[in-house]
């Protein structure tokens, strides 16, 4: 019988406390305008910033920010203007395999099973049978959706949809995971429920994640470190480490030490609106 090789979690870049603190996002100056035949719009003006490997960050702001605008450039769907922004030392020039996506709006692919959407990417990449029935079981229960496997995205509920959004992602192995307001969309105990669920899969694949979010409560639970950005044009304002060992308070969100990190960020974001 073949072999699992499942070692695919253990490439060095990630999955390993070997490569924290290994830079794996740069950016530099990087600034981002929208040209129509009319007009000139500067989405994004020099923003300079870093992910290290197996860190979780987020990107919090205001509307029209740029937040989307760069989640778009990291993932290669939009081309920046000027500036510089690479991966793993690579500057970036368009989509590749070592980035996954989770966006607001569930993209999963309606005429396919909760399986057959996990395993999409493993297919295109010719992955074997054997091991991506392997792979895609570890994300099912990874997400708690084994039970589903058969089902079909319009069977599922939008919380349900986004796990299987997110356990699609990694099962492809991303060297970063790149979410895009994933939970916006869903109701606040199903909201609360994914943050958690989020966390315990950062804490157990070490994933690299870069999370944008306009819910200050969100970036500041889910984070280790926090951009905060300001509009026209969009510029990080500020760069907030979120203290180690705070997630571990019971109700965290009501405790004194997040309390006053939120209030910081709501007077760093409302000192611009002024
Ligand atoms: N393709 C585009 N062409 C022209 N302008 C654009 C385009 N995409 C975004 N913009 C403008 O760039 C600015 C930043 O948009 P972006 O969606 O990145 O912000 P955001 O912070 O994600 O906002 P939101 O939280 O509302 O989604 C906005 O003013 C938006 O209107």
């Amino acid at each position: 019988m073949e072999a699992l090789n499942l070692d695919y979690k253990n490439v060095p870049s990630k999955g390993t406390i070997a490569g924290a603190g290994v830079r794996k996002i740069e950016a530099v100056d990087v600034t981002k305008v929208y040209s129509t035949k009319k007009s000139q719009f500067v989405a994004l003006n020099r923003v300079s910033f870093h992910v290290d490997a197996h860190e979780f960050v987020s990107f919090v702001g205001p509307s029209g920010c740029g937040k989307s605008s760069l989640l778009r450039i990291i993932a290669g769907l939009e081309p920046l203007t000027m500036g510089d922004l690479s991966i793993n030392g690579h500057e970036i020039e368009g989509p590749g395999a070592d980035r996954g996506m989770v966006f607001q709006s569930y993209t999963l692919f309606p005429w396919l099973s909760v399986r057959e959407n996990i395993e999409f990417g493993l297919t295109l990449k010719g992955v074997p049978l054997f091991e991506k029935r392997a792979i895609a079981d570890h994300f099912m229960e990874l997400v708690g959706l084994h039970k589903f496997a058969k089902s079909l995205p319009k069977e599922l509920s939008g919380g349900m949809k986004q796990r299987v959004a997110i356990a699609r992602a990694l099962a492809n192995n991303p060297d970063v995971l790149l979410m895009d307001e994933p939970f916006g969309a869903l109701d606040p105990q199903t909201k609360n429920a994914m943050q958690e669920l989020l966390l315990r899969i950062w804490e157990k694949e070490k994933t690299t994640v870069v999370f944008i979010t306009h819910d200050i409560e969100e970036a500041i639970f889910l984070s280790q470190r926090v951009y905060v950005m300001q509009a026209h044009p969009g510029t990080i304002r500020s760069e907030i480490a979120i203290p180690r060992g705070m997630r571990q308070v019971e109700d965290v969100k009501d405790s004194e030490a997040f309390v006053k990190l939120k209030k910081q960020i709501i007077s760093l974001i409302g000192h611009h609106d002024e």
